[in-house]
């Protein structure tokens, strides 16, 4: 199956900084990859890399098996919807969606004039004078109605209402169904991730710490409660991602593919939001610092 997005040993610095290091992902199509990870922690970069915006420092990346930005062709298999909904103040919806017709050999009409009566956008607003959300909702429109392969989306939902997120979503994981769409959205909101996503990337300090499919990521991961214990001393099939202890007690979250028989142990499962959190945290100290890629 082609990848939807691979990256090799790619980087990308500003001056002396690097947004985004050595990262090597294989991403297969068909999925709804959540992209997580603080502030400042490379995201957009990554995204913008994909979407041909900005290029590599070091290593390579295609999308849908060509290099971003590379023809007009590549272009049209790739909706991109950045962060800050860059829209023309000036023109009104009517507008927008006519620019996207004449600019997008696949234009989907009927599609962007559902979804602009569906969330009661006036086609005769200008874009200045709409609100936040209406922006976005109005940018996602104009992704999806281009009927891309693979759409990118950073942030789509933050400005977004809770109900408008729900609707979001839902017509995300439609899109996804009905037109074999692929979908990287980067968020902060773990629990929408959780909703839709697929496959999933934390991104920590410009580094890949963890990329996967979400229902082997879950099936894999633990929490560990005992009794106060170093991790040295945990089971060397057991990869250590987060630690941490009170006097008497240690909690770890390990990585293993093998059965946990140790009596010391209470073990639970992890909420996705918990494993974000798990790798989000510093690496666990003695233990070897865990990046896991699975394709
Ligand atoms: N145009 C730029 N010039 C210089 N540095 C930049 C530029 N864009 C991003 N950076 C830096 O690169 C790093 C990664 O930024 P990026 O925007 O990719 O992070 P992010 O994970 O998307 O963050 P956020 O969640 O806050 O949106 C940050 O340290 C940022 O300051």
């Amino acid at each position: 199956m082609t990848s939807a997005l691979q990256a090799q040993a790619l980087g990308k610095r500003y001056g002396k900084r690097w947004a985004l290091s050595d990262c090597t992902i294989d991403i297969p199509a068909g999925h709804v990859v959540g992209l997580v990870g603080p502030n400042g922690a490379g995201k957009t970069t990554l995204l913008k890399l994909a979407g041909g915006q900005l290029q590599p420092t070091t290593g390579g990346i295609t999308v849908l098996g060509e290099r971003p930005g590379s023809t007009p062709a590549q272009l049209a298999r790739v909706g991109f919807v950045a962060q800050d909904t860059p829209l023309y103040a000036a023109l009104t919806v009517a507008e927008h969606l006519r620019l996207g017709a004449r600019l997008n050999p696949r234009w989907d009409a009927a599609l962007a004039r559902e979804r602009i009566t569906q969330f009661g956008l006036d086609p005769a607003h200008r874009a200045g004078k709409l609100s936040g959300g209406q922006r976005a909702q109005l940018a996602l429109t104009l992704g999806l109605a281009k009927r891309p392969e693979l759409l990118i989306t950073d942030e789509p939902v933050a400005s977004l209402d809770p109900l408008a997120r729900r609707d979001f979503l839902q017509g995300l994981t439609e899109a996804v169904i009905t037109h074999e769409l692929s979908v990287v959205l980067s968020s902060h909101l773990v629990s929408d991730l959780e909703k839709v996503s697929n496959y999933l990337i934390v991104l920590v300090d410009s580094r890949v710490r963890m990329a996967g499919k979400v229902d082997r990521l879950l099936a894999t991961h633990h929490r560990l409660t005992g009794p106060r214990r170093d991790p040295v001393r945990l089971p060397a099939d057991q990869r250590v991602i987060s630690v941490s202890h009170t006097d008497r007690q240690s909690t770890f979250v390990v990585r293993t593919e093998a059965p946990i028989h140790d009596p010391a142990w209470t073990v639970s499962r992890l909420s996705l939001e918990d494993l974000v959190l798990a790798y989000m945290e510093k690496p666990a100290e003695n233990r070897r610092a865990a990046v896991e890629v699975q394709r």
